[in-house]
């Protein structure tokens, strides 16, 4: 994992940790690849780029939502991919609120009503080569997203996530 951003935008954190983070003019193909970005999300603000490296298949991301308050409440989270396909997943949040009410925990929802939720309420997508996904909105807010761990993901991936850090 490495972080690109700004110099002035020094306490960054993600899923708990505080990654060092480098400086634009280190990677100039980063910033073309930032430029690019802005360009096809035209009002874009983009300040930052997250990048992960899937070494193979058993390489993954668990369950999250990039929800840290550096972002925003509306976080816009553009997504570029190169190298191996993996699949991307979302899946909405369990609505808390309205299970505290009830006094229940998530677990103990019927189970027809579970699945229910689990089946409507996740998409997946192929992240191809060069694909470009953007989450924005609420989406982190009321989504989880994961790539899962892939057998049959022999290739490396990389993908880069560019941010908009809030100061
Ligand atoms: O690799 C991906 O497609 C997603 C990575 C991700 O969710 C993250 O870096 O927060
Ligand atoms: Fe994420």
């Amino acid at each position: 994992m490495c972080y690109v951003s700004s110099p002035e935008l020094m306490e960054l954190s993600y899923s708990g940790y505080q990654p060092h983070t480098h400086s634009w003019d280190d990677f100039p193909r980063l910033r073309e690849l930032l430029d690019a970005v802005r360009k096809a999300l035209p009002g874009s603000r983009f300040n930052s780029v997250l990048l992960n490296r899937y070494k193979g298949g058993g390489d993954y991301v668990s369950w999250h939502a990039d929800d840290e308050k550096l972002y925003g409440l509306t976080p816009e989270i553009a997504s570029l991919s190169f190298g191996c396909e993996r699949e991307f997943l979302l899946r909405k949040k369990k609505p808390k609120a309205a299970l505290q009410g009830q006094g229940k925990t998530a677990a103990e929802e019927p189970l027809s009503k579970r699945l229910k939720s689990n089946t409507i309420d996740q998409h997946s997508f192929n992240l191809k080569h060069g694909s470009l996904l953007v989450m924005r909105g609420y989406t982190q807010r009321d989504w989880l997203h994961s790539v899962p761990k892939r057998a049959k993901a022999t290739e490396t991936r990389i993908n880069l996530t560019f941010r908009l850090i809030m100061q």
